[in-house]
């Protein structure tokens, strides 16, 4: 039976792209509504994983997936699943903020449109919340129909947070969203993911061990052998920073390896 407390769950996960093995018999089990921080060194298929849950590698034909991944039990590899669907309850940041070539406003309403929000006073509606979510709107309300780009990197960074949280999704994924950031805009980021615990289950991909430290509920440490990502240990934040299973967890959170 499936444990209520998990919302997204990877078995026996594998990738290859352009049939060389990139990740291999990956398990990862995210609690909902707590933030998982997934860290290990540069090329061990953090990136690759997270791209899994809402079927991004779709868009990539030489990409091949094994395995399963469930979300709240339900099978979301299979053929046939509707991915827009998929893409509206699994949400994903890139490492750069990827605004649209569209208005701050229409960031928010295109999405909206796009998933069959029908009314426009309704999509302004939820704009609006979604930027109040984020701390945007006082910075954004008399600019609407402003060009996203003429935004700060923080700034479209928190527009592209609010432009997945409009659709209210269940998970979000982010992708070293920080990494392109000043301190003070990372900071600000930071503490929005932080705000969302509770609401959202989040997976988060992140160099910066400190900020996993701060943020993670539970922490998933990936690795390489022979070029091939795998998940080396995985557990609560608190047991993996004091007292990691294994020693090449140990030795790269001590910063010795990695
Ligand atoms: N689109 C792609 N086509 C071919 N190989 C890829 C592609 N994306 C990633 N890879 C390969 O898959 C492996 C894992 O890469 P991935 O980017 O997932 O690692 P990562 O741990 O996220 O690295 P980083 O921390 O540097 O972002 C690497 O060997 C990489 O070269």
């Amino acid at each position: 039976m499936t444990d209520p407390q998990i919302c997204l769950e990877a078995c026996d996960l594998s990738v290859r792209y352009g049939g060389r093995l990139a990740v291999s018999g990956v398990g990862l089990r995210a609690r909902r509504g707590r933030i998982l921080a997934i860290v290990g060194p540069s090329g061990c298929g953090k990136s690759t994983v997270l791209a899994c849950f809402n079927r991004l590698h779709d868009l990539n034909p030489a990409c091949e997936l094994r395995g399963s991944i469930r979300l709240d039990g339900q099978e979301i590899l299979r053929p046939g699943l509707d991915v827009l669907a998929l893409r509206r309850r699994v949400g994903l940041i890139a490492q750069r903020p990827n605004s649209l070539p569209l208005s701050i406003g229409r960031n928010l309403t295109f999405p909206l449109r796009h998933h069959g929000m029908g009314r426009r006073v309704d999509r302004q509606d939820a704009a609006r919340r979604a930027l109040q979510r984020v701390g945007l709107w006082e910075e954004v309300k008399d600019r609407l129909g402003r060009p996203a780009s003429e935004l700060s990197g923080g700034q479209q960074q928190r527009l592209c947070l609010a432009r997945a949280l409009v659709l209210e999704p269940e998970v979000l994924l982010l992708d070293e969203p920080c990494s392109a950031l000043d301190p003070l805009a990372s900071a600000v980021v930071e503490e929005l993911v932080a705000s969302l615990r509770g609401n959202v289950t989040i997976l988060i991909v992140t160099h910066n061990l400190a900020q996993a430290r701060r943020l993670a509920d539970d922490v998933a440490v990936f690795w390489n052998r022979d070029g091939v990502g795998y998940l080396e240990e995985q557990g609560s934040a608190d047991a993996v920073f004091a007292a990691p299973c294994s020693l090449i967890t140990a030795a790269y959170l001590a910063g010795a390896r990695g």
